[in-house]
């Protein structure tokens, strides 16, 4: 099922963007964290990760097996689509497509791409002449104790998905382009003065985007809106695109970049499209992967809380009590029976937040704005099963605690 919201744009008034991004001769200077990571058990995710035994943030983000034999700018096999992994190479082909006037469209990516990451990329490749995608794992949005070693990485299965789209793109006449770059840097190349650390403390070139990426999930993950911003910053100086699109899934990440492409005059227009569900509502999500059978099927209490404070605000309720209220409650009441169904059959439940808030500052509201609408958020930790069962699907890394996010757009009601 997918929502069939209107793409959400804004433009920002065209003006050069400064290079944040020249290259220093320094050799990257990194913190050399070598984590294991863990074996997938087999079943059936949409894309499996691959095995990768360390990550290392010396020496890259990205898989091992990128393709090595193709040369900066080569093509991916038996297809048009180029792959950089040099911002030099990467902006002397882009600069070509500037003197031909042709409108560029891209898709920042951490990689382990799934449908919804898809649907960015036919929503782009309908309105403009080129689309680049990238997969960069960046570990400067990770908190130190998040899942930076463990996130899954489907490198293979990444590169076949996006020749198969854009196969499917070629087939469609109903699209202006087709996928033109896949852009797959090392943290070296992102960083070039040295990659300055996941701490709150680090130091170094950051972009910061206050109060709005303090808060929500600022305020859960306190480095990473830093880290979002400032690699977003980074790539869209790289790539210099016409249009970004960004997943509704993650609403106060596109709140936050419409904030940042404002502020900072950048000379392009962010189109959010609607977020990508499985059949039963759950939105889709990398690491959705985590979760293992018994978590996945619990999974969609969030999106069937949040449903339910909508249907308050379509019954007419304004207030932030009315709206949230059964949203609470329902949660309240799941989180009830799971508990007492004791730790062999149990999933546990916690939630960060239940937010109502302002579409532009994603500021708390007590009473929604009829001429402006509201957002409708929330987040959720999954925790680890306890009373494990013989040869159960604890789901990718062992089924760690997974953090669901999800959201729902509460239109305006003065009409
Ligand atoms: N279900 C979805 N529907 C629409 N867009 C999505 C969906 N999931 C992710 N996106 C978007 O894809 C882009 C890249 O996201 P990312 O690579 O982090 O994937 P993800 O599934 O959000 O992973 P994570 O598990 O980290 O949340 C973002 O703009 C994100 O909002
Ligand atoms: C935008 C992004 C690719 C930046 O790393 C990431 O935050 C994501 O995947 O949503
Ligand atoms: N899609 C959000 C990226 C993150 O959680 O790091």
């Amino acid at each position: 099922m997918q929502l069939t919201l209107p793409l959400l744009r804004q433009t920002a008034r065209p003006s050069i963007i400064n290079s944040l991004c020249s290259r220093a001769s320094l050799p990257a200077q990194l913190p050399s964290v070598s984590i294991t990571r863990q074996h997938y058990p087999p079943r059936a995710p949409p894309i499996r990760p691959t095995s990768q035994p360390t990550r290392t943030m010396a020496s890259r983000c990205s898989p091992p097996g990128s393709p090595s034999s193709i040369p900066d700018g080569g093509k991916l096999r038996a297809s048009s689509i180029r792959i950089f992994e040099k911002v030099s190479t990467l902006r002397r082909w882009r600069q070509r497509l500037l003197l031909d006037q042709r409108s560029v469209a891209f898709i920042p990516t951490m990689g382990a791409l799934h449908e919804g990451h898809l649907s960015l990329i036919r929503a782009a490749a309908r309105e403009n002449h080129h689309v680049v995608v990238s997969i960069f794992l960046n570990p400067a949005q990770f908190g130190v104790s998040e899942d930076f070693a463990s996130y899954p990485v489907t490198w293979d299965a990444d590169i076949e998905a996006l020749i198969k789209l854009d196969r499917e793109l070629a087939d469609d006449g109903n699209n202006l382009g087709r996928i033109s770059a896949l852009f797959h840097p090392t943290t070296g190349e992102m960083y070039p003065s040295g990659f300055p650390g996941q701490e709150l403390a680090s130091t170094g070139s950051f972009v910061t985007i206050t109060p709005l990426g303090d808060i929500l999930e600022g305020k859960s993950r306190p480095t990473f809106f830093r880290g979002v911003a400032t690699v977003c910053m980074k790539l869209f100086n790289i790539v210099q695109p016409t249009r970004v699109y960004f997943g509704q899934k993650d609403v106060q990440q596109t709140v936050l970049i419409k904030k940042m492409v404002r502020d900072f005059m950048l000379p392009l227009e962010v189109v959010v499209v609607p977020t990508t569900r499985a059949e039963d509502g759950l939105a889709l999500s990398s690491r959705n992967v985590y979760l293992g059978e018994r978590r996945r099927a619990r999974a969609t209490v969030l999106y069937d809380a949040l449903k339910l404070a909508e249907d308050a605000y379509k019954s007419g309720a304004r207030d932030r009590a009315a709206v949230l209220g059964r949203a609470k409650l329902y949660i309240k009441q799941v989180q009830g029976v799971q508990v007492a169904q004791g730790p062999e059959r149990r999933t546990q439940i916690q939630v960060d937040y239940l937010s109502l808030s302002d579409v532009d500052t994603m500021e708390e509201l007590e009473v929604v704005d009829g001429a402006k609408g509201g957002i409708l958020s929330g987040a959720i930790w999954m925790l680890p099963l306890e009373g494990i069962r013989e040869g159960e699907d604890l789901g990718y890394g062992q089924g760690p605690r997974v953090r669901l996010l999800d959201n729902i757009i509460l239109p305006p009601h003065d009409e």
